[in-house]
């Protein structure tokens, strides 16, 4: 039984799920040494924002297929580690979505009315209510920084506070933008306008400090900030200094630079600040929701099954799977074929997508047929997750094209294989009833089954060329299952197809092209 190691506390209902098809191991304190020395114990490693998942863990974790977060952020997973290794990593991308957002709202009114503060107080047998005059929402003006789910959800809640919307998010349309009665502007415009920032767009390389000093300078002394996605997005030394200077009126975090935040100046600040311990998704509901979305795919890629919210294998959903299925085995196969012909170091492989696979929902398609090419090198140790960045790392270019007019079946796909031995392109579709077959080899027709062992030859169209090869065949004991020609030309260039039972013995090749007529011959195992 796979083994499935639990980092984080998650709702029992993941669990549950998880215990359908592996031994859940739930290990909530684990030290980062002592998570390294048991990961290679794991098939699957289930955690939340708080584990590091390094590359040196997933080195370690050489047996692990898949790291499930248990919420939106995957900044605490190395994925590109994780990917090489052919790993998939997922996520739950809406679970709780929601919570993070009604978290902002209540972040932000318990920064305009200082709620926690008054309550400390009143705790502490204090009635103090000239202390705490706050400020309204209603008819003040939120920037969002970062239009997505979250972004969108509290765009949603705040406008129905009466709060005016702007929104800064350069990956979402004008008109998405004003469904949501959102103006989209520039983060400059944006930092001088509002009275309210608040933030909800992933850690990057590009996003780390996005808000500094120069962008405190340019907002307003009454502004006011939240920061409900991730700690250092915010320079927090920056934010310190721009609340004790009064160039803006305060900030409420629920997460930090370090986790948990021992030792800030931030905590040492008045009640200008709220900080709350890392609690956007932290509702009953979003937990239910991310651990069983989860704890699902979790189960489903132990099963062999695909998972729907992979991170790192974009758009190989059950529904894309169910739907592509056949042709993801027709490219894997000709992938397979079209580098067993080029033989030697494989430089370009081309993947033409025909008829109803010239959309872009086929793009994993073209997964498939690099991982056919990589196969026979790379065998297990290549799959969906790792199999362009495999190509990438051997210098195999992809070129990928699509002609959607191609009516010969209602999809098919041809194959090139270019490099140090020259090129060779195979053609495949499905017939009706959902066969594969390999239409065509190196532009010569033919419509043949695919199996495990076969000999093509590439020869020129002659009287009795076909029955010499049957009689050295048979000479060796090889039985030929089915055999076919393919030309363009009576007595010119063709190409013959001949399924054996048997892998062919060594020697027979070389024996093959001696016969009169024979250009190359090549054995496939497929
Ligand atoms: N505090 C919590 O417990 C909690 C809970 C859930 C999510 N989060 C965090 O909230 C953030 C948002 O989550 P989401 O589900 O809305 O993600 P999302 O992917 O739906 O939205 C992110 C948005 O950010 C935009 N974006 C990316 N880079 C940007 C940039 N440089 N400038 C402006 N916009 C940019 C994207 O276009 C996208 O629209 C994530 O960082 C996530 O980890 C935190
Ligand atoms: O990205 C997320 O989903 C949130 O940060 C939640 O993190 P958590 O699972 O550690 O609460």
């Amino acid at each position: 039984m796979p083994r499935v190691l639990v980092t984080e506390p998650i709702d029992p209902a993941g669990v549950a799920i998880l215990s359908q098809v592996a031994q859940v191991d739930q290990r909530h304190n684990l030290t980062a040494a002592e998570l390294q020395a048991c990961i290679g114990e794991y098939d699957g490693l289930l955690v939340r924002s708080a584990t590091k998942v390094t590359q040196g863990l997933i080195t370690a974790g050489h047996n692990l297929k898949i790291i499930g977060r248990a919420g939106v952020g995957v900044d605490n997973i190395d994925v590109p580690a994780a990917t090489r290794q052919g790993i998939v990593v997922v996520n739950s991308p809406e679970g709780n979505t929601i919570a993070a957002a009604e978290q902002t709202v209540a972040l932000m009114l318990a920064l305009s009315r200082y709620i926690p503060q008054a309550n400390q107080l009143v705790k502490a047998g204090e009635w103090n209510r000239k202390e705490f005059l706050g400020v309204e929402v209603y008819k003040k003006t939120l920037g969002i920084v970062g239009l997505g789910k979250i972004g969108s959800h509290v765009a949603t809640i705040a406008r129905a506070m009466g709060m005016r919307l702007l929104a800064y998010d350069p990956f979402i349309s004008q008109e998405r933008a004003e469904q949501l009665g959102c103006s989209l502007m520039e983060l400059e415009v944006l930092f001088r306008e509002a009275d309210y920032i608040t933030l909800h767009i992933p850690k990057t390389p590009d996003t780390t400090h996005l808000i500094n000093r120069e962008s405190f300078k340019k907002m307003k002394p009454t502004t006011r900030i939240i920061n409900c996605a991730r700690g250092g997005l915010i320079d927090e030394v920056a934010l310190v200094d721009a609340i004790k200077a009064g160039r803006i009126a305060g900030a409420a975090l629920d997460v930090f630079e370090q986790e948990p935040p021992a030792g800030s100046p931030l905590l040492l600040l008045g009640k200008e600040v709220v900080l709350t311990p890392h609690l956007g998704a932290s509702t009953i509901e979003a937990q239910s929701n991310v651990a069983t979305d989860v704890a699902e795919q979790i189960r489903d890629v132990l099963l062999g099954l695909p998972a729907r919210s992979a991170v790192n294998i974009p758009g190989l959903s059950a529904e894309v799977l169910t739907r592509l299925k056949p042709y993801l085995e027709l490219a894997e196969l000709l992938g397979n074929l079209a580098g067993q012909l080029a033989g030697g170091r494989v430089e370009t492989l081309g993947v033409r997508l025909q008829g109803e696979l010239a959309n872009n929902a086929s793009q994993p398609v073209v997964i498939a047929a690099i991982k056919g090419l990589l196969g026979p090198a790379l065998q297990e140790r290549v799959n969906y997750v790792n199999a362009a960045l495999e190509a990438k790392e051997r210098g195999i270019r992809v070129v990928e094209t699509r002609d959607e007019s191609m009516r010969d079946y209602s999809g098919s796909l041809v194959i090139t294989a270019q490099g140090s031995q020259g090129e060779h392109s195979v053609a495949g579709a499905l017939l009706g009833t959902g066969e594969l077959r390999i239409t065509s080899i190196d532009g010569f027709p033919i419509s043949v089954a695919p199996t495990r062992y076969m000999l093509i030859t590439l020869h020129q169209d002659m009287p009795g060329i076909i029955g010499k090869i049957g009689s050295l065949l048979g000479s060796f004991n090889v039985n030929i299952a089915s055999m076919q020609v393919g030309r363009k030309l009576i007595r010119g260039d063709s190409v013959m197809v001949l399924s054996i039972d048997d892998p062919l013995p060594d020697g027979v090749v070389s024996e093959v092209v001696q016969i009169q007529g024979i250009q190359d011959a090549y054995v496939v195992n497929l």
